[in-house]
């Protein structure tokens, strides 16, 4: 997938199934002559079930199929036998989804854990079969239960953490680049501003096992906060991000100019963007030499104070692995 991988909120309808008949069956039997009711239970109607499943990051797979429903309970047949269950049906959902109820905005569930299942809907009971109704005065009882309905619902998915880490920069900053090479994603590349038109999200790989979620989203210009550009569709998304990455190019006229503007328009956008852990990467480096890159660096650190800030290339490679041990350091403070 290359563009719009990046799906965190998304509309279904969910059924469950509806519970069998109870059979109103009477034994018959040759040289049986009073067989009494032996009609089976119904099955139950099949359940819809969240499941949680840490490696799904996002909500794609619900862009093309958003109704789903179970299967129904079987009816009861004679000899008691019971009808077969409806098949339950399983919705795979990444960690950090939140569940409401698209009527109210009711939440009604998250799933947290890899493996956690929920029920959603659950499947009508099964009726019960005409040989439980015997009794003494009625031993051939030519009623059974009928089985209960399904339900159905509109829910929405919700993914609450999207990614850890969020790409912030101007067009052409070079952001999609550091995703290509730090993540198997392959976002558009061009030398043109808004060549990213949707997030991007891909999985970085930290040292042998570990790993952490890194989104590109397009470029935010000055303005963004009060639409300008496309940023600001997407700002909301790094609401999500626990880390900001500002990604400024190393042949700004500018860099802490550019990263003043970029935060403002964060914080025209939400206030509380600033409270997140940022970093601030000089991105192709490999445009410096090494004496421009350590002029560069006196200047940026006297006018950049308490930000961290660090040289990258995703041309050349510099500095990205020193880049992932700072963000994996801040990820797990
Ligand atoms: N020299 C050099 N060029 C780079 C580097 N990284 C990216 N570029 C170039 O910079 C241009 C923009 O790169 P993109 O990755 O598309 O930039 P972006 O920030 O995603 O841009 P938008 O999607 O438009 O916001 C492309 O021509 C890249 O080849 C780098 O490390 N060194
Ligand atoms: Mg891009």
């Amino acid at each position: 997938m290359t563009e719009g991988n990046f799906v965190d909120y998304v509309k279904v309808h969910v059924a469950s199934g509806n519970g069998g008949k109870g059979s109103t069956h009477l034994h018959r039997e040759k040289y049986v002559p009073k067989g009494g009711p032996d009609g089976g239970d119904g099955g139950r109607g099949g359940h819809v079930i969240l499941k949680g499943n840490e490696s799904l990051w996002t909500l794609l797979h619900f862009k093309f199929k958003r109704h789903f429903k179970a299967g129904h309970g079987e009816h009861g047949s004679k000899n008691r036998s019971s009808g077969a269950d409806g098949a339950d049906v399983y919705l795979e959902v990444p960690l950090g989804t939140v569940v409401k109820d698209s009527l109210t905005g009711e939440v009604l569930m998250e799933i947290t854990e890899n493996g956690q299942e929920e029920k959603i809907v659950e499947g009508g009971m099964g009726g019960r079969g005409n040989w439980h109704f015997k009794t003494s005065t009625n031993q051939t009882p030519r009623y059974a239960q009928p089985g209960i309905p399904g339900q159905e619902r509109d829910i929405t998915l919700e993914l609450k953490v999207l990614a850890d880490v969020g790409l912030v920069g101007f067009p052409n900053a070079g952001k999609s680049t550091l995703l290509s090479v730090l993540t198997s994603a392959k976002p558009k590349i061009a030398d043109y501003p808004f060549t990213t038109l949707k997030p991007n999200l891909g999985i970085v790989k930290y040292r042998e096992f570990k790993s952490f979620v890194m989104a590109d989203i397009p470029g935010i210009i000055e303005g963004a906060a009060e639409g300008k550009g496309l940023g600001h569709y997407f700002l909301r998304h790094i609401e999500r991000n626990s880390i900001l990455l500002f990604l400024i190019p190393a042949d700004s006229t500018d860099v802490s100019q550019e990263y003043m503007i970029l935060l403002n328009e964060l914080k025209n956008y939400n206030p509380e963007l600033l409270d997140k852990d940022r970093l601030v990467a000089i991105s192709k480096a490999d445009l410096l030499d090494e004496e421009l890159m350590e002029e560069m660096r006196k200047e940026v650190k006297k006018d950049l104070k308490e930000v961290p800030f660090t040289f990258i290339s995703s041309v050349s490679q510099f500095g990205l692995q020193q880049l992932k041990d700072t963000l994996w350091g801040l990820l797990n403070e």
